[in-house]
This record gives structure tokens, sequence and C-alpha cells, in this order.
């Protein structure tokens, strides 16, 4: 039983979920990993569900400033159920989660604690870690700034050593070096790890992270040299709006030497630079976690949109038998599914690869602890070109979500405008899009110039090595197909790029197609991994026909909206590509009576998804009526302004006529 909904009097979906060919506590588990998982997950959403500081109905008419005590007020409420209730860590981040209002305890947790673990000495850990997860401080992550973003070596902030006192003195040079967007920045933290440009002994050493307090701890006002504020109102209402995106300027501020994150490279007491023998892109790692996350987000996002969507179209009904009969739910219409069902695939398929990345990134980082720094590349290509193709196939998902509902989904009360403000975002933070696919691609022709030298590619590359056999074959197999077109993309544009006059100048002319080449990569990656995943062994009744459905689903859906990578490549013959969208069609139609059960296995509470179309109970039309109420417009009869502005308008009117 989903968590909150026990109560329902009237189920309006009980026949859909009656017609369900599978067992939905089996897919519960499926979907979230484990019996543990589901357990843990259901009672950290139910706590949240049933405590009304946690309420969020009201969150798009807040103001800013209310909604931005609101989140002071959620984050410190979450933080006293925490401590009293001696949460483990795993089951505070999901009922952080579950709190789902973005707030400066993301990048506390998110990027702050991480960038410390990962670019801190073991000293500075055991001094500043403690602190951070008490939270005695509060932290974040500033690296952007108002002139540069994604080109982190622009940075302009800089880091000058003075010997003289052993401290070095951050400084902000000009307008367009004042830190710009960091989450909590704005008005919530104490601390920040400041990236900026070393500079010792009169050399200017590139970008490095320094811990640098920002607040006072007494009074939380700015230390001295400290400018600092928020950015301003973000894209619709509520939604990212929670949160102190801020701006940031030093004015010769002085640090002690060792809040210098030491673990990549030191600065000594003389001021002499020393680099440890660690690769030194380490120092965009918390960047690296941070997008693995992103792309587990992904599919939450994508899923909740989904959840809504099928629920609503079940409930749904818009033109019917000639006779006067009843109407049709629109989810029977062909269109609704050929629309909705590929999402509803896309949700499952980027579960299991983030998933699969998680394990990626677990690996690689184990593997670094004994300085084996092999997977490096490929845990950076994965993790960029995984979390730029699911955010940006979530953002549109998301609006096309809202379309399937029709004009009720513009509505807030729909959830799908603050789920959609919420998230298109994610399509630009922890690295533009585009900017990370273009490090895929580098990476890819990399791999392809080293095919001819004999050097096997590794990893999710390795099907690269299968040149002779990819570049000639006529493909059978699904995945052959998909490698095929990976491949043979990947090669034209090293073959493009190889008739210019140098690489560089080659690759910015055929960077529109690298950048689908790499997307060919990463789509592979995806239904590789989905694939894999509906090889395991998974229990419950019906469960793996359906996870197998969903799997030629969303590589069918790929490959029928990409049909001219395939043919353009010669991976599938025209015949083929008729061929695939017929099958399509017929999957759709054994979706169609599991849909319904297929988004109640996410086992999202009503709190949760905040969406009167998505109620489990699908008791939507009352629930509209009743929200529709709820807005502060309807708070009085006649509107404020009346008497100013339409009232005057009235009465001239009244007049003219009567002359
Ligand atoms: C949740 C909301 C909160 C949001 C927070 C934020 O947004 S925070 C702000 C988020 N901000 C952003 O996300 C900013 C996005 N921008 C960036 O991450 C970087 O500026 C860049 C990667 C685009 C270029 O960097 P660059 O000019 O220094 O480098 P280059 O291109 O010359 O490549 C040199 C070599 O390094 C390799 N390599 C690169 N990255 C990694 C890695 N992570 N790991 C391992 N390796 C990596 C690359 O493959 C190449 O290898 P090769 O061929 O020499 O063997
Ligand atoms: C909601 C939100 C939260 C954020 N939180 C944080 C935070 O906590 N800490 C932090 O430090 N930062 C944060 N950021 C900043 C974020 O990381 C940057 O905005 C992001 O990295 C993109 O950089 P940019 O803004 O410089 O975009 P730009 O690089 O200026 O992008 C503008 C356009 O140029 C294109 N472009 C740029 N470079 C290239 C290229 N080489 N080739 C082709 N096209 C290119 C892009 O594709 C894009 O279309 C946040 C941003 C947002 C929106």
């Amino acid at each position: 039983m989903a968590v909150d909904h026990a109560a329902a009097e009237v189920d309006h979906l009980a026949a859909e979920r009656a017609a369900a060919r599978f067992d939905v506590e089996a897919m519960k588990i499926a979907w979230a990993g484990s019996r543990h998982a589901v357990d843990v997950a259901d009672r950290m959403a139910r706590l949240v569900a049933s405590d009304p500081v946690f309420r969020k109905d009201n969150r798009t008419m807040l103001s800013r400033k209310d909604l931005f005590k609101d989140t002071l007020r959620k984050a410190a409420h979450a933080w006293k159920r925490i401590v009293e209730l001696r949460l483990t860590e795993e089951e505070a981040s999901l009922l952080r989660q579950y709190v789902d209002q973005p707030g400066y305890v993301d990048l506390h947790w998110g990027m702050f604690v991480p960038a410390i673990k990962g670019q801190g000495t073991e000293e500075q850990q055991k001094k500043w870690l403690p602190l951070a997860y008490k939270f005695q401080i509060i932290g974040c992550y500033a690296q952007t700034e108002l002139g540069h973003g994604s080109n982190v070596q622009g940075l302009e902030t800089t880091a000058t050593f003075d010997p003289m006192t052993d401290e070095f003195v951050i400084h902000s040079p000009t307008l367009t070096s004042s830190k710009w967007w960091p989450g909590g920045l704005g008005k919530a933290s104490t601390h920040a790890v400041v990236y900026a440009r070393l500079i010792t002994e009169g050399k200017d050493y590139g970008i490095h992270g320094f811990i640098v307090q920002l607040r006072s701890l007494e009074d939380h006002s700015p230390l001295p040299g400290v400018t600092l504020g928020d950015i301003g109102g973000k894209f619709g209402s509520g939604a990212y709006n929670s949160m102190d995106n801020g701006v940031l300027r030093f004015d010769h501020v002085r640090i002690p030497r060792d809040q210098m994150l030491m673990r990549l490279s030191q600065v000594t007491r003389e001021g002499k630079y020393v680099q440890s023998d660690v690769p030194k892109q380490l120092l965009y790692g918390t960047m690296v976690y941070v997008r693995q996350s992103i792309v587990a987000d992904a599919s939450k996002a994508l899923s909740r949109a989904v959840c809504i969507a099928v629920r609503y179209s079940a409930i749904r009904k818009q033109f019917g038998s000639q006779d006067g009969g009843p109407e049709t739910q629109v989810l029977n219409y062909r269109t609704q599914q050929s629309r909705l069902f590929p999402l509803l695939a896309s949700a499952y398929a980027f579960r299991f690869v983030g998933d699969w990345l998680n394990w990626l990134y677990t690996d690689v980082t184990q593997k670094l602890e004994v300085k084996d720094y092999s997977t490096l590349q490929e845990a950076h290509a994965c993790t960029a070109g995984l979390k730029a193709v699911t955010t940006s196939a979530t953002a549109d998902a998301i609006e096309e979500c809202r379309k399937l509902c029709g004009g009720h989904g513009y509505l807030n009360s729909s959830g799908l405008p603050e789920l959609f403000a919420v998230y298109v975002p994610a399509c630009t933070y922890e690295g533009d899009n585009v900017v990370l696919l273009l490090q895929v691609a580098r990476i890819l022709m990399k791999t392809v110039s080293q095919l001819t030298s004999g050097k096997q590619p590794v990893g999710t590359m390795a099907y690269m090595g299968k040149v002779q056999h990819l570049m000639q074959s006529k493909c059978a197999v699904k995945t052959e197909a998909f490698e095929a077109r990976a491949l043979r993309m990947a090669v034209n544009c090293a073959q493009n790029i190889g008739q210019a006059s140098n690489q560089e100048e080659g690759f910015y002319e055929r960077s529109p197609d690298l950048l689908e080449a790499a997307v060919a990569h990463i789509q592979l990656i995806i239904v590789t991994k989905f694939i894999e995943k509906v090889h395991q062994d998974i229990p419950g009744h019906g469960v793996k026909e359906q996870l197998q459905n969903l799997c030629n689903v969303y590589a069918l859906y790929t490959l029928h909206k990409h049909l001219g990578d395939f043919l353009a490549t010669g991976s599938l013959t025209p015949k083929q590509g008729a061929l695939a969208n017929e099958q399509l069609g017929k999957l759709y139609a054994q979706v169609r009576p599991n849909a319904v059960a297929l988004v109640d296995a996410f086992n999202y509470t009503d709190h949760y998804l905040g969406s009167v179309l998505g109620r489990y109970d699908g008791n939507v039309y009352p629930a509209l009526y009743e929200e529709a109420w709820k807005d502060p417009l309807n708070e009085t009869v006649v509107p404020e302004g009346y008497h100013e502005y339409l009232r005057p308008l009235l009465k001239q009117q009244l007049k003219l006529s009567r002359l």
C-alpha cells in the first residue's frame, strides 16, 4: 500500500489497479533496489507527509521573503527531527529529499562536505567535518563567478600567499570576478569552499579550493572585507526561489594558510608550491560526485511527472461513442500512449543507469584511494554525459507531461509548473549540458584516434574495439545497431576533423556533429544498462516481463526518434526502421493495462507528488475545485482594487451609455 493513502475512501483508479498483470509490491523493490530501500523510504516519506511543518501546498502563493523563511523553518525542523529520532545518514538524506524544498542544506551536505572530504587533508577533515556534521558551521560551494561558470580555468578570484603572515589574501579584482550563483551563499552560509587562482612567489598556479569564513558565528553579519547578498528572484513561482543563490565579493580578506584545501597540492610555510603525485583533475571531484547524483535525481523528477500524467490520463475522459455511451479515458488514445509511455520507460531507464553510475563512482573512489587513476576518464565521461542526456530528457519530459494533462496541467495545483521550474536549471548547473557533452566528444575522439595504434578501449568505450565488425555489418541485434550508430558517428566526426588544418579548428567546426555523436554514445550506455538489468534475476510475478517491455519501449523509441542517425550511418535499413515503429505500437498496447500500477510502484506519497491531478485515489475534480478556493484572490468576493480601478471604469461606461 502506498504510504499515505490507506484512508482513501474511494479508489477511482481501482479498476486500473486490478487490471495490472504483475506484482506491484515486487516492482516497488525492483525500482527502489531492495526491500530495505522500500521500507526506509516509506517510513521517511510518511514522517514528512504527516508533519504539518512540512506542508507545501501553499508554497507557490508565498512571497519570496516568506518562502525563504519557510525554507529556514523546514530545514531547522528537519534537523531537529533527525537529531531527536537519531536518524542514520541514509534516513536523514531521504527525509530531506521528501521535504522537497531546495535550500542551503542541499549545498551544505551535497557540495561543501564532499569538497572537504575529497580535497582536504586528513588533518583538515578532522578539523572541519565535525563542525559541519553538527551544523556548527553552514557551508556552500563558491566556484562560479559573474563572468565565468563553464570555463573553470577562467575564474578570476585570487588567493595570494603572504609569507610574512602565513596567510592567503582572497580578493575579487573585478566586477566579473564576483562569485555569483552559489546556493546557500546569499543568506544562510557561514563558510564556503571558494575556488580561486593561487598565486605564490609571483606565479599563478591556477584554480584551487580554500575554506573561507564569510559570516560571524555570533550575529551572522558578513566579516570585514566580505560583501554578500542574494542574486534575485528566479524562474517560476515557489520553485527554486526557496534557495538563496548568492553574490560574494572579497576585498583583501585574509585566511590562514592551512585553509587552502591541501590534499592535491600544498603551499609550504616559505611559500613554495608543491604538487602531489595525483592528477590535477581531482580538483573537479566534487562536481563528478554531484553529477552522478543528478542522474539519480533525474529519474526521481521524471517519475513524479509521469506518475501525475498517467494517473490523470486514466481519470480524464474526452469524446466517446456516437450513441451517448461513456467518454474515452484519454489514456486510451494511441497518441497519448505514444507520448507518455516512452517517458514512463525513460523513468525506469534513468533509474537503472543511475544505480549503475553510482556503482561506477563508488568503484572509482575506491581505486583512487589506492592511487589507481585508470578509470578517472571513464568516470568523467559517464557522469558528464549521463548528467547531460538525462537532465535534458527529463526537463523536456516534465513539460510534455504538463501538456499531456491539458489545461489543468497548467495550474499550480497540478504540481507540474513548479516541478518544471525547479528542475530545468539541472540542464545548466553542475556543468552546462552542451559543455559536458563536448567533454564526452573529446574523449570519444581521443579513443577513435587510438584505435589505429591498437590500444583496446575499455569500460563503456569497449564496443569501439569491435571497429572492423561494426563499421561493416548490417545490424540485426538491437544493441549492435546502437553500437554501430555511435561508433560510425564518432568515426565520421574524427575523419572530418582530420581534414581540418588543425585538430582544435576541426573540433570547433564539427562541434554540432560531435554533440550528436556524444548523445549516441550515452544513449547506448543507457540502453545497455537497462538490458543488463532485465537479464538479472528479478523476483515477483510478472515484474521481469514488465521491465523487459519497458526496456524495449525505451530502446525502440530512442531508435525511432533518432532514425535519421541510424539510416544515415547505415546502421539500420529503412525497412528495419519501419518494423521498429510497428513493434513500438504493439508494446504500447502491452503497457496500457499496467500503466497505473507501473507508476504506483514508485511508491510516492500524495505529499511528495504535490499534485491534485496525480492523487493516489484519483479523486481529481473535487480536489481541483476545492483547491481553487484556497487562492488568496478568492479571500474576498469583490477583489481589492475594485473601488480604485473597476468601479470608476464601469461608472464611466454607464454614464456614456446614458448619453
Ligand atoms: C545541485 C545544484 C548545485 C549546483 C552547483 C554547481 O553548479 S557548482 C559549479 C559547477 N560548474 C561546472 O560544472 C563547470 C563546468 N566546467 C568544467 O567542469 C570544466 O571547466 C571543463 C571540464 C568544461 C573544462 O575543464 P578544463 O579546461 O580544466 O579541462 P580540459 O577541457 O582542457 O580537459 C583537460 C583534461 O581533464 C579531463 N577532465 C575534465 N574534467 C574532468 C573531471 N571532472 N574528472 C576527470 N577528468 C576531467 C579532460 O577529459 C581532459 O583530459 P585529457 O584529454 O587531458 O586526458
Ligand atoms: C539554479 C542554479 C544553481 C547553481 N548553483 C551553483 C552553486 O551552488 N555553486 C556554483 O559555483 N555555481 C552554481 N551555479 C552555476 C552553474 O554551475 C553555472 O551556471 C553553469 O556551470 C553554467 O555556466 P555559465 O552560467 O557560465 O554558462 P555559460 O557557459 O555562459 O553558457 C551560456 C551558453 O554558452 C554555451 N557555451 C559555453 N561554453 C561553450 C563551449 N565551450 N562550446 C559551446 N558552447 C558553449 C552554453 O552551452 C550556453 O548555451 C548554479 C546555477 C544555477 C542556474
